[in-house]
């Protein structure tokens, strides 16, 4: 039987592609990629490229030694960039006959439900006609709060946008070990991760001269793609090929019927596997939770957050004990589980006497901050008397409210605990190359 025909996202940083000191396109990994994506077009799976590079490569257009820290010089770098980063793309493409396109993303445009659906549809139309979209941030546009930050928080949104199977991390190293195998020689390479939340990340990982990312942005992308249900995987963007590799093997692997055959298969290259939620959260909670921004906080009582968890209700006036930040209809807050302030406690005070106030999920919000204010503790009957008008009874609609999936996990410096709980039955030996 055919394999079914998968999609694949695979994301390149700056530092695969560009020389970090002459700043020049590492032409022989482009063309790996370039074909490794006409192998898997030709395998039948639709693949989508985030790249970076447009700093980078505007650097050498420029004749510049370095990144520019002015905002404005960066955007119009980027701008240069950009332009031959894709005429790069486009040429070494087109000698494989696979036409690319360009999509340019920031979080304004998918912070709108339409224009995120439109973006989902281009996508579809362009595998359609057999396109591969090569995507990056339009640097030129974002600022700070529109931001997606680094490309591989970027990589996975567009993973969830697409609903892929598969997101590919490419970066310098094979995969996570269970500790720095540069200076330890007992460290084990981590092939499956099976419950991210279990893993223990080193936050203060830098990225490369000209990127944003490093290590820690990539398990940030892996939380981000696994929630949506996307395979996430870190390999080497040294060797391009080893994707198709993988690609292979997972195959192989889902089509044998049991576990014993699992053995005949052939070892697939090094590589970091996170396994997809089995609870895969859907589009429409994704794009809450990841596509908009949030404009401020409403902290909520413990029986609002049960009342909507548990019996599907909407968020009423009488649920919310404070509201921080400037926002207006419509536009996203953080939801913040937190007490309910004594009668005699100044306003705000229950933000500070809260027992661990936390993030539980997102919501578009059917009033502004400073209607909030006043209508907050109060019945719903008493909405109109309070503002003068009234738009709904509730704060927020259950459909527009997304909890995360699991509550967050304290993230500290080291790869290596818990290590059990991550390996794979079939881990390979210490030292395996
Ligand atoms: N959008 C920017 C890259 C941003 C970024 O995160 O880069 P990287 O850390 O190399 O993936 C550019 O094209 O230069």
């Amino acid at each position: 039987m055919a394999a079914r025909g998968l999609t694949i996202v695979i994301k390149l940083g700056t530092s695969s592609i560009v020389d970090e000191k002459t700043h020049e396109p590492i032409l022989s990994i482009l063309t790996l990629i370039v074909e490794t994506v006409a192998r898997l077009r030709k395998d039948g799976h639709r693949v989508v490229l985030v790249s970076s590079g447009a700093v980078g490569v505007g650097l050498r257009r420029m004749d510049w030694d370095k990144r520019p820290t002015h905002l404005p010089r960066i955007q119009a770098l980027a701008a240069v960039g950009q332009c031959r980063l894709m005429s790069l793309w486009d040429n070494l493409f087109s000698h494989l006959r696979v036409p690319v396109a360009q999509i340019l993303l920031t979080r304004n445009d998918i912070a709108d439900r339409t224009q995120y659906i439109n973006a989902q549809n281009t996508f579809e139309q362009l595998f359609d006609m057999g396109v591969v979209p090569i995507v990056n941030e339009n640097d030129t546009l974002a600022v700070s709060e529109i931001k997606f930050g680094d490309n591989d928080t970027l990589s996975a949104i567009a993973a969830a946008t697409v609903k892929a199977d598969y997101l590919f991390l490419m970066t310098d190293v094979d995969c996570l070990y269970t500790a720095n195998p540069r200076t330890n020689p007992d460290a084990e390479p981590i092939e499956v991760v099976s419950d991210i939340s279990l893993l223990e990340a080193d936050v203060s990982s830098a990225g490369s001269a000209l990127g944003t990312g490093g290590m820690s942005t990539k398990i940030v992308a892996a939380k981000l793609g696994t929630s949506a249900g996307v395979t996430t995987i870190i390999t080497k963007s040294s060797k391009p090929g080893n994707v198709h590799d993988i690609v292979k093997y997972l195959q192989r692997l889902q089509e044998a019927p049991n576990g014993d055959q699992i053995s005949d298969i052939p070892r697939p290259p090094l590589h970091t596997r996170f396994l997809p939620s089995d609870t895969p959260i859907q589009s429409v909670t994704f794009w809450l939770l990841h596509g908009l921004t949030p404009h401020g906080t409403l902290y909520i009582d413990q029986g609002a957050y049960d009342a909507i968890l548990n019996h599907k209700a909407s968020l009423l006036p009488a649920g919310v004990v404070g509201v921080e930040g400037h926002f207006a209809q419509q536009e996203a807050v953080r939801l913040v589980v937190a007490e309910r302030p004594s009668p005699d406690a100044l306003d705000g005070d229950f933000i500070h006497h809260a027992q661990e106030p936390r993030e539980v999920g997102r919501a578009l919000v059917n009033y502004g901050s400073m209607e909030i204010a006043l209508i907050k503790g109060h019945r719903s009957t008493h909405i109109e008397s309070l503002l003068g008008w009234s738009e709904s009874e509730y704060v927020a609609l259950r459909e527009n409210i997304s909890f995360h999936p699991e509550e967050s996990h304290p993230v500290t410096p080291c790869l290596t605990p818990a290590l059990e709980e991550w390996k794979s039955p079939r881990s390979p030996p210490n030292g395996r190359s």
